[in-house]
């Protein structure tokens, strides 16, 4: 397993001061707990989240990470997600562009497929590598369901603040549909470079990312700042954003914003960097336009922003592949594949 204690985050690198929410105030519906969500989902679109109970299927989650980066190269690579937009499997380090000039990106990752992690023992979507099956049923689906218990709850309060009937952003989200939902285990290998991106700027391609990460390193691009800001890690808390799927969905009302990694900075530099990402996204037929005819809410922050389009004429899964697809070095051309890689953040700058 990663190590358990690291060095301290610098005391005297600027990061930036998400609002922590806490889970179980939200879970009891308390009206003041909500608001201050909604305000981190508006504003920031990111915000750290406590009380929510899912560290130790984290725990468990990291040492099937640290169980598969041990297997040989070669054994992992039988399982790479593949150029043709694929995100299920491994990546290998080196086959994503981190920028326009197409620098190679320094982590290597596994995707599992909510869809697999429920269907096991059946396979649904495609094969993993040993370790990972080895742990389907006592470390992936519990994490897998923890995550989307946390994660549909909070659709359903951003359902209600966003003026939408009833179960309207669940039935975009349904845990039976097929879906690009996965959950992700991420290596940083340590570099020469205290600089280079690890994962370049991007915002989540799909509607809620629950982030769990030990190192600083993940950065954000606050509205209106100039440069970019460390969001250090709390021990126990979680990191939550919104992606350009709830983004597109709310007529912009909730904020997909701009991160990226870099390597741990100050003590931490020169360790290797774990994190761990659940993603929520919509279900594969879901088409990408925001839900005017459902609420007079989203319809009205559509008609204040006329220069943002919010039909994007895509399904989730044309949404989801066109971006894979185009980030692997692979199927890179030039600048273009980048700019056809790239999602809300053309239309979303300020
Ligand atoms: O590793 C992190 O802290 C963030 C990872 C991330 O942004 C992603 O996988 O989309
Ligand atoms: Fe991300």
């Amino acid at each position: 397993m990663p190590a358990l204690t690291f060095p301290t985050f610098p005391e005297d690198i600027p990061t930036h001061p998400l609002l922590i929410i806490d889970y179980s105030l939200i879970a009891d519906r308390d009206p003041q707990e909500i608001d201050r969500l909604w305000e981190a989902a508006t504003k920031l679109g990111f915000w750290y989240l406590k009380n929510h109970g899912a560290d130790e299927a984290a725990d468990n989650m990291f040492a099937l990470g640290e169980e598969t980066m041990a297997l040989p190269l070669e054994e992992r690579m039988k399982f790479e997600q593949g150029d043709d937009g694929m995100s299920f499997g491994y990546k290998a380090a080196g086959a994503n562009a981190v920028n326009a000039s197409g620098e190679p990106d320094t982590t290597d990752f596994l995707n599992v497929a909510k869809d697999d992690a429920l269907a096991w023992p059946k396979i649904a979507r495609r094969s993993y590598p040993s370790t990972a099956n080895a742990r389907m049923e006592s470390t992936l689906g519990p994490f897998v369901r923890k995550s989307l218990e946390i994660n549909n709850l909070l659709l359903e309060i951003f359902n209600d603040k966003l003026g939408l009937p009833t179960g309207a952003l669940l039935e975009k989200h349904k845990t039976e549909e097929f879906s690009g939902s996965e959950a992700r285990i991420i290596r940083n290998k340590p570099t020469s470079s205290t600089t280079k991106q690890a994962i370049g700027s991007h915002t989540d391609f799909g509607s809620l990312s629950f982030l769990h990460n030990r190192l600083g390193g993940l950065q954000v691009l606050v509205p209106g700042a100039e440069s970019w800001q460390y969001v250090k890690p709390i021990p126990g808390h979680a990191i939550c954003n919104v992606g350009d799927a709830l983004h597109i969905l709310s007529g912009g009302i909730l904020r997909s914003n701009l991160h990226r990694v870099i390597p741990p900075p100050g003590a931490q530099a020169g360790l290797e960097r774990w994190s761990l990402v659940y993603f929520t996204r919509p279900g594969n037929s879901v088409v990408l336009r925001a839900l005017v005819e459902q609420s007079p809410i989203i319809a009205e922050a559509v008609k204040r922003t006329p220069e943002k389009n919010f039909d994007t004429g895509a399904t989730a899964l044309d949404w989801f592949t066109r971006r894979i697809k185009n980030q692997r070095l692979k199927n890179r051309q030039g600048p273009e594949t980048w700019m056809a890689s790239r999602g809300t953040e053309v239309v979303q700058k300020e």
